[in-house]
Formats: structure tokens, C-alpha cells, sequence
């Protein structure tokens, strides 16, 4: 049954996954609603009929003036007039109270799915493999978290509209039918051959649907590369060139949008006289051909209105929920890309501290490209090491690899003497610490930057005026008027680049992390700050495990270990007075650096 519902009704389905038994509450809700309108609309002519012939009802073909005496008799109730409108005000009361419940679910649903998808999306995006998020379509994963998540929450509730007037049109068709079947087909008949009319509307809506998702995608990916890149946009005058490129897609996206929009229109122009039309030719068909009086008809005339429009309902919802497919193609794709993205971490084994770090002849591809060669090495607890290599060596690839931000491919990654695999990845990653090249800095104030957010308590504040002076921030600080309270700005708009590397070292002073791990971590430092900020990592030496890459050597002339790396591989290492003797290259490059 599940299967057949999933195979069939793919866009119900996916609704059902976050609504689960509310979406069919809903439907169940609006059923009795329009089952009271109808039961209460079929009361109308009875009504009159006691009202002018006392309980002379349910004579011959009255069939629903004989169910009527019938249900009276039942409840031992006298049929008059006041009986009867109270009966009639009950229904509609009811119909209120259903109509409440239907509009509750509704509102429930559209909320609940919102923020089951929104959930869905940021958890996916929260486990995605870091190898393949850097290759993710960006304009495309903004665009989904954002707008996009609301669009599918808007086209399921006309979807589920549109299921609701189909439902509805079935209930009243039913009464309809009960009342004059031959009138009732006609009607069924006329409504249905409108619909064919409709249908090319629908195809194009479709299609556009698509190209505006797809437009919407690549609009945001120049957003988002606009503001990353705006610096030098600006500063070289291409920010014109590029914000084209923007206006062009705008364009495109615009003019899909008006044609959705005149589709909307003629759609809606043509409805009325179309409705009027399949009215007219019903009527003339009954009367004609059926030769049945108008009065005969009047009640399903009452009820014909109602169908009608529903009819002209279903068929608005229907167009809106077809220009919202494309997005909703796009969540149901993007959701299994995240899926299928998703980083597996299997080990659950706790991690207490971290001894030794061993790589083992280890591989690492990007697609064909052989970008780490037969790498072994050892990292024993607290000892400091680094690498060094020209550029596109394999250094930053090696150290994501340490810290598991990409995973290898060939050879054994050993931590305490034990495959790496075993441990809680989460445990492992809270004991390292990582500074980028580039620093990454949050849009909040110094101290939540360095401390995540932590609580101001005073051992928390505490703390932070330790690892402020261990990243030498404690002059730059008191320097600002807010002190830790100064806003960062956007990516640290507001700060120079050896601010942000000083920020970004103090954040994870601050973790008391077992392993730091440093791209080029001092590069934007001026030489005297970057020989404070030396100082204070040697200072660590023996206390943590330090990992680092740098170009410049003064940086590292310390460690206990140095590799050379060339093309994915090591080719030497020893400490710095061992690697000048053992490679000429090495020897060379102190020698440039006046060392
Ligand atoms: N995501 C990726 N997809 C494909 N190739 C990549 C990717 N990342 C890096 N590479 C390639 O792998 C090689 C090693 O890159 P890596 O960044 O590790 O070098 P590096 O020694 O750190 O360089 P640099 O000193 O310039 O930062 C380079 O040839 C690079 O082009």
C-alpha cells in the first residue's frame, strides 16, 4: 500500500513524510464540512414545501422529503418549520465547527512543514562531506534553505487544496446526483471537458515552473559570490561586469515570472464565461432534450453554483501549485543529494585523549588526481611538527585529512595505535583545533567569536583575558571602546587580516584542545606581531600536539619535526638543523629567508 502510494502520488507522499495523519485530518475535517453544507442546502426545498403545505412531504419522487419524515419519525420530532430551521441552523453550526478544524489543520500543517523541511535541509547540510560540499552547487543550497522551503510549503497547501475542491465536488455531485442524475452527469460531463481546455495552461505553467527554479538558483550563486568576492569586485572596477551577470539573470528570472503570471491571467478570464457557458448548454440540454422543467432543477441549480465554484477553485490552486513544481522537484532532488552526500561516521568508541596519531602509506584522490602519495608518519603526544612544500604539494589536503574534514582513501589512519574508524568522530573533532588560511570569523561581537557563544560568567571572562593575551589581543583590545563587546562585522569586515588570525588562534586556545592544527596560521601577521603570536604557540609547546604548515620557516624553526613535502608525497624530514643537511631544497629556501 505504502508503495503503491510512494510509486503513484510521489508529491503526496513527500507531503506525507512531514505532515504524516494531520494532512489526512485535514482532508477528513473539510469532507464533513461540505457533507453539513450539503445536507444542510438539501433542507431548503422541504423547508419550503412544509412551510407551505403543512407535513405534506415525502409524497412521490420526493425522495429527500421522504428521508426527511423518515429521520423525524426517528427521533420522534415533530416536522414544521421550526423544527426544520433548527435543524438547518445545527447543520450549518456544524459546518462552522469543521470548517474551524479544517482551517486549524491547515495552518498546523503548513507551519509543521516548514519546519520539518528547514530541519531536514539544515541537518543535511550540517553532515554533508566536506569533500563534496565544496563542490555543491552553492546558489543552489542557499536558495533551497531559504526561499525555496517556503514555495513548497505554499504549493502543498494548494495542492492539498486542490484535493480538498475535488472533494468537495465530489459530495455536492453526489447530492446532485441524488436529486437528478441525468442533470448531474451533464454537469460532470461539462466540468470535465473544461478541464481538457485547460490542460495546455497547466504543461506551460509546468515548464516555466522549472526554468524559474533553475533561474532562482543561478541568481542566488551570483549573489553569493558578489558579497564573498566584493572586495575586489570593487577595487577593480568588475563589480559593473559582474552585476550584468546578475541583471541578466534577473531578467530571465523576470520574464519567466510575467509569463507564469499572464498564463494566471487568461486563466482566470476565460473562467468565468467558460463556467457560464457549460451552465447555459447543461440547462439547454435538460430542457431540450430531457424536457424537464427549470423548477424541477432549481435546488441543483443551489448546488451546481457551489460546484462550479469549486470547479473554478481547483483549477486556481491547481496552475499556483504548478508553478511551485519545479521547487518542489528541486527539495525532493536536493533532499537525496544530501542524502547520498552524507558523511558516515560508524565509530562509536570514546576517544579519552589522543596519544598518537600514525598514518600508515596513505592514498587520497580527487577524482583521478592523486593528491596525497603513500604518506606515513607518526605524531606522538604533544610533540610539534610541520609541513613544508611548495605550492599544491599536498599540505593543506594532508591536514584535512588529520582532522577528518576529507576522508582517505588507501592506507591505515591510527589513532592510539587503533583505526580511527573505531572512535566517535564527534569526540575526535572536539579535540582538535583548526585554523584556516583563511580565518573565519563570525558575525558577532570578540568575545563570542572566541568563546562560541559561551555564557559571561566570570570563570568564562576569565578565561577569555587568558587566551586574549596567550594570541597577543590584549593591546588591540583594550584599544576599543567596546572592548570584548565590539561587533566583527561580516567575515570580520571591520578588522585587519592579523586581527582575524589572532581572533581565530584565541578561539581555539579557548576549546583547551588536545591537537592544533595551523594552515599558515601567522601569514597575515606583521613580523612583530608574528613573533608575539610565535612566542605564545611555543608556549604551548609540550602541552599540545601542534600541527602546522608555514611558509615562513622562522615560524617553525622550532618544531620537533619538520617533512618535506613534493607532490603528494614526503620526501624528507628530521628537525630544522637535520632537513638543511638532508635537502638541498630545504637548505636553499633558509637561505632566501635570510636564516
Ligand atoms: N577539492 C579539490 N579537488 C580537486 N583537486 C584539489 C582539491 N583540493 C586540492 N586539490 C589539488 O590537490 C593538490 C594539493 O593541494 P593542496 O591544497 O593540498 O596543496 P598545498 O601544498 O596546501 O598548496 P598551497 O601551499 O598552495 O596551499 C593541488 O594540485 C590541488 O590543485
Amino acid at each position: 500500500m505504502k508503495a503503491f502510494f510512494k510509486e503513484n502520488f510521489k508529491t503526496l507522499y513527500f507531503f506525507y513524510q512531514y505532515l504524516g495523519y494531520r494532512m489526512f485530518l485535514l482532508l477528513f475535517f473539510s469532507f464533513l464540512m461540505v457533507l453539513m453544507d450539503s445536507v444542510g442546502l438539501a433542507m431548503f426545498l422541504p423547508l419550503l414545501q412544509v412551510a407551505d403545505e403543512g407535513a405534506a412531504i415525502g409524497k412521490e419522487n420526493d425522495k429527500v422529503g421522504y428521508y426527511i419524515s423518515q429521520l423525524f419519525d426517528m427521533l420522534h420530532l415533530d416536522l414544521n418549520v421550526y423544527t426544520m430551521l433548527v435543524l438547518i441552523v445545527i447543520l450549518f453550526s456544524a459546518k462552522a465547527l469543521f470548517a474551524y478544524y479544517a482551517s486549524k489543520y491547515s495552518v498546523i500543517n503548513q507551519q509543521l512543514f516548514a519546519k520539518g523541511l528547514r530541519l531536514r535541509l539544515a541537518d543535511g547540510l550540517r553532515d554533508m562531506a566536506y569533500k563534496d560540499f565544496v563542490t555543491a552547487d552553492i546558489g543552489r543550497t542557499q536558495n533551497s534553505l531559504i526561499g525555496e522551503a517556503w514555495q513548497v510549503v505554499n504549493a502543498c497547501s494548494l495542492y492539498l487544496s486542490a484535493i480538498k475542491n475535488g472533494m468537495f465536488i465530489l459530495v455536492y455531485l453526489g447530492f446532485a446526483f441524488f436529486f437528478d442524475w441525468k442533470f448531474s452527469i451533464l454537469v460532470a460531463l461539462g466540468g470535465g471537458l473544461s478541464n481538457l481546455f485547460y490542460k495546455r495552461y497547466y504543461t506551460k505553467t509546468e515548464k516555466l515552473s522549472r526554468n524559474i527554479t533553475q533561474n532562482n538558483h543561478r541568481y542566488s550563486g551570483i549573489v553569493v559570490e558578489v558579497v564573498n568576492h566584493y572586495k575586489y569586485l570593487k577595487a577593480t572596477g568588475r563589480n559593473y561586469l559582474f552585476f550584468n551577470r546578475l541583471k541578466d539573470e534577473l531578467d530571465r528570472l523576470i520574464k519567466n515570472n510575467i509569463d507564469v503570471g499572464i498564463l494566471g491571467a487568461r486563466l482566470s478570464a476565460v473562467r468565468e464565461p467558460m463556467t457560464i457557458l457549460v451552465i447555459c448548454v447543461v440547462i439547454m440540454v435538460h430542457t431540450a432534450i430531457f424536457q424537464s422543467p427549470l423548477s424541477a432543477i432549481m435546488i441543483i441549480l443551489l448546488l451546481f453554483y457551489r460546484i462550479m465554484q469549486k470547479v473554478m477553485d481547483i483549477q486556481t490552486c491547481w496552475n499556483s501549485y504548478l508553478s511551485g513544481v519545479g521547487t518542489i522537484e528541486n527539495m525532493q532532488d536536493f533532499q537525496s543529494y544530501l542524502d547520498q552526500h552524507r558523511e558516515v561516521y560508524s565509530g562509536i568508541q570514546p576517544l579519552q585523549r589522543i596519544d598518537s596519531i600514525e598514518l600508515k602509506n596513505i592514498q587520497l584522490f580527487y577524482q583521478n588526481y592523486k593528491a596525497l602519495n603513500n604518506i606515513s608518519l607518526h605524531i606522538e603526544k604533544n610533540q610539534s611538527i610541520a609541513f613544508v612544500g611548495e605550492s599544491g604539494s599536498g599540505k593543506t589536503s594532508l591536514i584535512n585529512l588529520i582532522s577528518t574534514l576529507i576522508p582517505f582513501d588507501e592506507g591505515a589512519f591510527l589513532v592510539n595505535g587503533k583505526g580511527i574508524e573505531l572512535f566517535s568522530n564527534v569526540e575526535y573533532k572536539s579535540k582538535i583545533g583548526y585554523i584556516a588560511q583563511e580565518p573565519t570569523i563570525f558575525n558577532a561581537d570578540i568575545f563570542d567569536n572566541v568563546t562560541f557563544w559561551a555564557e559571561r560568567t566570570d570563570e568564562n571572562l576569565q578565561k577569555f583575558e587568558e587566551v586574549i593575551e596567550m594570541s597577543s589581543m590584549k593591546n588591540f583590545l583594550e584599544s576599543l571602546a567596546e572592548k570584548e563587546k565590539t561587533l566583527l562585522g561580516n567575515n570580520g569586515i571591520n578588522i585587519s587580516g592579523g586581527q582575524k588570525q589572532r581572533i581565530s588562534i584565541a578561539r581555539e586556545l579557548y576549546r583547551d584542545v588536545e591537537v592544533l592544527i595551523m594552515d599558515e596560521a601567522t601569514s597575515a601577521l606583521d613580523s612583530a606581531t608574528e613573533h608575539l603570536v610565535k612566542e605564545s604557540i611555543e608556549s604551548l609547546k609540550g602541552k599540545v600536539t601542534i600541527i602546522s604548515i608555514a611558509h615562513r620557516l622562522s615560524t617553525i624553526q622550532h618544531a620537533d619535526r619538520i617533512y618535506l613535502m613534493e607532490q603528494g608525497g614526503i620526501v624528507a624530514e628530521g628537525d630544522f638543523e637535520e632537513l638543511k643537511q638532508k635537502s638541498t631544497y630545504f637548505r636553499n629556501l633558509t637561505v632566501l629567508q635570510g636564516m
